[in-house]
């Protein structure tokens, strides 16, 4: 609602540093159309602060903010002043109710008639001039409305003027803040723009109002006491916020004029020229177009909004609810309190809790988080609840408002990024208005009456109908925009926030067509792999497919040497440590994937290896007792997210597998040698890992007949490989949007490439079910097989 309080984002050209700032800081141009890194922020090992730092650098930023921060102060004043004075005019709790509405209706009308030029104005003209004026005016305005009650010309004109300059600041400011949204991305290399967006906001709605409201009330009280009774008309506290209010701006205009003069100029005089011929309602309606043939956009600016509605219904509905919890006037400002408390949470601590996970998704995330808190609030019993809830409505907004105002920043070029920001603010001012009018409106002619519903003996209040319709809409939306712009397509959102959390962001797997299919044998020692695998090679070429058969530690001359790393006896010193294990187990996998599993598969060839991923989640994890999700994040990394088509696992007692290795002859390897504890719990992972994705597994009792065993795999392999041509061409994984990427340093260009590589997680699972549920056709529709030509690799079974 203020002139300070919105974010920028997207920087697009270099910036103007500090001179101390090193070169490693400025911002480098990336070509277009490569990969975006899993967070924009890039500020992968960066802490809160050496990253609050590095934006404070910036001089023009720092001198920015700290004179916003003030406007934001005086903005505050202003407004609890104006309301403050309004409501002071008359007598009575309706009259004062109404009073306050005409304050906030006033402030909000210029919005609903003058939003729509405010942006073409932003984009047209000298953005830093414009800044300037509209600052020059409204230290003017401001002044005014005190000095106007100075002037002795009776209450009704007094009030009257300071009703139509507070319009007339609202209009100015329509104009200002696009400007200063337009303008200021340029100031800050993209990759800080997060940092910069938090710090705003955080002084915009947690420290600055907080301190506006101590401040009006201190000094009310200490003029009370100093002149012992009423103030003089002219320290009227109202008064003095007023002319501080009025300084402020005109500190702002200073500063920007002849500090900041980097805000200066826009997108090039070749399109100023053109956009001066276009007319003003042209570039309007070319704004809302760009949102709307703009799916991203169109998201971000569609969840903006409903963030701001389901913030608007708490607002509006909050004082019938807090009766309908029998709480009292103090609960209804805490409730609001409340709000603005968690407001300032989702945006302070947001980012340091989410870490690493995509904006994107984030975006979505909170919408959802937001909602199902209005949800939670509809629900509450006690008032407890109900400010946990509110809380909650207040993180998930700002969390939503400061991603979302990030990214849409960083989706936008420079020159209809003015249009579009002027809709954003005139759109979450009309839904914020709307969203209180129409709630409080419905509640209030709903009154606290009690729905009763087919006489069943339950009755439900209108308000909390009301939250409960507002809650699920806002899921529904959050659920759509999450969709919309999911930049990790296959990437399960909860394990993925929670690996975020945790520092570990999921990726998604790397693109790329396949038109074969990867079969797997898992199973402990001697459950009869390698037999199987000859078994199913052999009939699977019978049918003409080409086959490639492989195995993992080992199948190629990079893995032969790992092998003789992980499987070689050595004790003692040279005793290969658990973690040592994983990562050259993971090596081999590496390039086994890269080098011999993905061509084949590219080819069209069926591809059947003898062990992989799961092995280093039994055997590593649940074996050597490594964090299993670790190991799976690095098996996902290793791989690019390359997962199986098809698991068999030959589930076998482990005393039974060992004893046909011993009759096998030959030297038992280091895991052969392990205990039976040590193989019981490889069993009991294996079945774990099939229990949670049944659709992948076949599992086998491996005890049975090899021809048996054979036969049902060759059973249900010809079955997968025949829906997959039924179902006709390949897709290609879905690609994550590369269509963006943000400006980075030099230094974050550096550690970026560190995270190029991408890998999808196959997500672990705690659940221990013995029962494995018969598994249905595995679900990779959409596959080619290029039938026909037979051979392939075959190798070599370890000697
Ligand atoms: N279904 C089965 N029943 C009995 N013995 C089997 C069966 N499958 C394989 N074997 C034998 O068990 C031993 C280990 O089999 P192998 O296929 O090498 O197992 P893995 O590759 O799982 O270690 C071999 O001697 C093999 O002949
Ligand atoms: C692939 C893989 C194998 N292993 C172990 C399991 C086996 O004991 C050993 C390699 O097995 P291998 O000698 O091929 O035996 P098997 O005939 O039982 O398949 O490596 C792991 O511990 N982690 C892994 O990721």
């Amino acid at each position: 609602m203020l002139g300070g309080a919105q974010p920028w984002a997207g920087a697009r050209r270099g910036t103007a540093i500090d001179d101390n700032d090193s070169s490693a800081e400025r911002t480098a141009q990336s070509p277009p159309n490569t990969p975006t890194p899993p967070s924009a922020t890039g500020s992968v090992d960066r802490t809160g602060f050496q990253a609050l730092r590095s934006v404070l650098r910036i001089r023009p930023f720092r001198r920015l903010w700290l004179v916003l921060g003030a406007a934001s102060f005086g903005d505050w004043l202003g407004l609890l002043a104006t309301s403050i004075f309004a409501s002071s005019q008359v007598t009575g709790d309706t009259a004062k109710g109404l009073a306050f509405g005409a304050v906030i209706a006033v402030r909000l009308l210029p919005a609903m008639l003058l939003g729509p030029v405010a942006g073409v104005l932003a984009d047209r003209f000298d953005r830093r001039l414009t800044m300037v004026i509209c600052d020059l005016l409204r230290f003017v305005l401001f002044a005014s409305i005190p000095l106007a009650a100075l002037l002795d010309v009776g209450g009704g004109l007094v009030v009257g003027w300071a009703a139509i300059a507070t319009f007339l600041i609202e209009a100015i400011t329509l104009i200002w803040i696009p400007a200063k949204e337009a303008a200021v991305p340029n100031l800050i290399p993209r990759s800080r723009l997060e940092m910069a967006n938090q710090l705003t906001l955080i002084t915009t709605y947690g420290l600055t109002p907080v301190l506006a409201a101590v401040s009006i009330a201190v000094l009310d009280r200490s003029i009370r006491a100093a002149s012992g009774g009423p103030p003089p008309g002219w320290a009227d506290p109202t008064q003095l916020a007023l002319y501080f209010n009025s300084l402020t701006r005109l500190a702002t205009a200073l500063v920007v004029f002849f500090g900041i003069r980097e805000i200066s100029g826009r997108s090039g005089r070749r399109e100023s020229i053109q956009k001066a011929e276009q007319s003003v309602l042209r570039q309007f309606v070319d704004g809302w177009r760009f949102i709307g043939k703009t799916p991203l956009v169109r998201g971000l600016v569609l969840g903006i909004f409903g963030a701001f509605a389901g913030g608007g219904v708490v607002i509006g509905t909050a004082n019938f609810f807090t009766k309908s919890l029998a709480a009292g006037d103090a609960a209804f400002y805490l409730l609001f309190g409340s709000i603005f408390l968690g407001l300032s949470l989702g945006i302070g601590l947001g980012p340091m809790i989410v870490r690493e996970m995509s904006r994107r998704r984030w975006f979505g995330v909170s919408i959802v988080l937001a909602s199902a808190s209005v949800l939670m609030l509809a629900g509450s019993i006690h008032l407890s609840m109900a400010i946990l809830g509110a809380v909650l409505v207040g993180a998930g907004a700002g969390m939503a408002f400061l991603s979302g105002t990030t990214l849409l920043g960083g989706e936008i070029a420079d020159e209809v990024r003015g249009r579009v920001f002027a809709v954003v603010q005139t759109g979450t001012r009309l839904v914020l208005i709307l969203a209180i009018s129409v709630s409080s409106l419905l509640v209030g002619v709903g009154g606290s009456r009690q729905l009763r519903i087919a006489d069943l003996g339950i009755s439900v209040s209108s308000t909390r109908l009301l939250l409960l319709v507002a809650g699920a809409a806002g899921i529904l939306t959050g659920i759509k925009a999450f969709r919309q712009m999911d930049d990790k397509p296959g990437v399960p959102v909860l394990s993925d926030l929670w690996g975020s959390i945790r520092g570990r962001p999921l990726f998604p797997a790397e693109p790329f067509a396949s038109t074969g299919a990867f079969v797997v044998f898992e199973g402990g020692e001697g459950a009869g792999k390698s037999t199987q695998v000859s078994r199913l090679a052999e009939a699977l070429r019978r049918q003409h497919h080409e086959v490639v058969v492989t195995r993992e530690p080992g199948a190629t001359g990079i893995g032969e040497q790992i092998r003789g790393l992980v499987l070689g006896r050595t004790t003692g010193p040279d005793a290969l440590a658990p973690r040592a294990e994983a990562l050259l187990y993971a090596a081999d996998r590496a390039h086994h994937v890269a080098t011999v599993v993905r061509p084949a598969l590219a080819r069209g060839a069926v591809v059947v290896s003898d062990r992989y991923v799961d092995s280093s989640l039994a055997y590593q994890g649940a074996g050597r007792t490594l964090p299993v999700e670790e190991v799976s994040w690095l098996s996902s990394w290793a791989t690019g997210g390359l997962k199986p088509d098809l698991v068999v696992l030959l589930d076998i007692e482990p005393r039974t597998g060992l004893a046909r290795v011993d009759a096998r002859g030959g030297d038992p390897d280091r895991l052969e040698g392990e205990s039976i504890d040590f193989h019981d719990r490889v069993r009991y992972a294996f079945l774990d890992l099939a229990a949670a994705d049944p659709k992948r597994y076949l599992v086998l009792d491996a005890s049975r007949p090899a021809d048996d065993l054979a036969a049902a795999v060759a059973e249900r392999v010809t079955g997968m490989l025949a829906d997959q041509d039924a179902t006709g061409h390949p897709e290609p994984a879905n690609p994550p949007d590369v269509s963006t990427r943000p400006v980075l340093s030099e230094a974050e260009l550096r550690a970026e490439t560190k995270l190029h590589t991408r890998a999808d997680l196959s997500v672990a699972t705690e659940v221990a079910t013995e029962a494995v549920a018969e598994p249905e056709r595995p679900g990779r529709a959409g596959q080619e097989r290029a039938g026909g030509a037979a051979g392939g690799v075959e190798l070599e079974r370890r000697p």
